[in-house]
């Protein structure tokens, strides 16, 4: 295969939360027909009665003939050239367990912004070393964009990344839309770890904002956590890259200050006083930050990046230190 993608490339959703909601709306702006895997079978069945996902973002309404949904992920992925990952990273190795056609004559594209649980690698590698996929045929579609706000079509940026730039352009296309804008990177290593860190960083503000911290103070958490996350991606895999642009600080902006965030709600919760039990059993939506803190942790062993903003969150969620005690002590690491 030589991974260039035709303009007429069939899309395939894997998902069916928010995001893949989002995302099945603006692909179906252009596309005649989507192939869209759909485990649920309340979901299913709206969607294809009704054109709506009863579940998430129930006020979008999908023209029926431009979608097919299934609940057969091989006839989905079959049928399809480039295949679309947003379900949430833990339940990646799930929503893909009765996958028995072979994904090597497509194109992968991840929309998913995390790690997958104990495997500690990014859903590129991950899908990478499983599947046997050359990074040449695996790319990423990212950028600060709720996917509330995308139903509501108001103004988002997305990000293509692939390791071919004409790829990610033929892929842009497909997204883009009145109120969707493109933007385009060859950096799969350094954009995916923004898009997890972010989720981190998030959960710390949410924190800060709970346990009464000023927008003062916010603005010195959230430009330590801009500098941290440039930090790691420099030590970790030094590249020329850009981190001031929306597919990184960007979209750690926008989750650090929108009331959509789920991340940011998380922190919220507890900075509030809610246990970290009570706080994840309160969220009707995945906070990937929650997995991503343990998985960073873990895999920063090998770079040891200086990571306090980081590694605060990560004695909150897992090792019980107290928030107010953990934050106090992280103020005395900003500048
Ligand atoms: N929402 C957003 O604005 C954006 C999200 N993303 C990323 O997209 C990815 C998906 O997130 P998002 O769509 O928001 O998530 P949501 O919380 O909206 O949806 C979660 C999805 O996961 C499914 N799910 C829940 N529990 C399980 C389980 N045990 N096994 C299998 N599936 C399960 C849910 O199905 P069910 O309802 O049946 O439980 C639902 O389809 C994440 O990586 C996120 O970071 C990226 C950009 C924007
Ligand atoms: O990635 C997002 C916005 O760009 C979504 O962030 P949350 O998962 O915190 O809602």
């Amino acid at each position: 295969m030589d991974h260039k993608i035709g303009s007429g490339a069939r899309c395939a959703m894997i998902g069916y939360g928010s995001w893949a909601t989002a995302l099945a709306k603006v692909l179906t702006e252009n596309e005649p027909s989507i192939g869209w895997y759909v485990r649920n079978p309340e979901v299913l069945e709206s969607l294809r009665d009704k054109g709506r996902n009863p579940r998430y973002l129930s006020n979008v309404r999908f023209d029926r003939t431009r979608i097919n949904p299934s609940d057969d992920l091989d006839r989905v992925v079959s049928e399809a050239d480039i295949v679309i990952l947003a379900s949430p990273s833990a339940y990646l190795k799930k929503t893909l367990e009765t996958l028995t056609v072979p994904l090597k004559e497509k194109f992968v594209i991840s929309a998913i912004k995390g790690i997958v649980p104990d495997d500690y690698t990014t859903v590129v590698e991950y899908m990478h070393d499983h599947y046997d996929l050359s990074f040449k045929q695996l790319g990423i579609i990212t950028g600060p964009s709720h996917a509330e706000e995308v139903s509501l079509e108001r103004l988002s940026y997305l990000t293509v990344v692939c390791t071919d730039p004409e790829n990610s352009h033929t892929i842009g296309h497909k997204f883009a839309t009145e109120y969707i804008k493109l933007s385009y990177s060859t950096d799969l290593y350094g954009i995916e770890y923004a898009t997890i860190l972010k989720n981190i960083y998030a959960v710390a503000v949410g924190m800060a904002v709970g346990l009464g911290y000023g927008d003062n103070f916010l603005a010195v958490l959230i430009s330590n956590s801009a500098m941290e996350m440039a930090r790691f991606l420099r030590e970790s895999y030094p590249d020329q890259r850009e981190t001031r642009a929306s597919a990184y600080l960007g979209d750690l902006l926008v989750t650090c200050y929108s009331v959509y965030s789920r991340n940011r709600k998380l922190g919220l919760l507890i900075g509030h006083g809610c246990t970290v039990r009570d706080a994840l059993d309160e969220m009707t939506q995945v906070a990937e930050g929650y997995f991503a803190a343990d998985c960073i942790r873990h895999i920063n062993a090998r770079h040891k990046v200086q990571m306090p903003i980081a590694d605060m969150v990560y004695e909150v969620l897992y090792k019980g230190v107290p928030v107010r005690e953990a934050m106090q002590e992280l103020t005395t690491k900003l500048i």
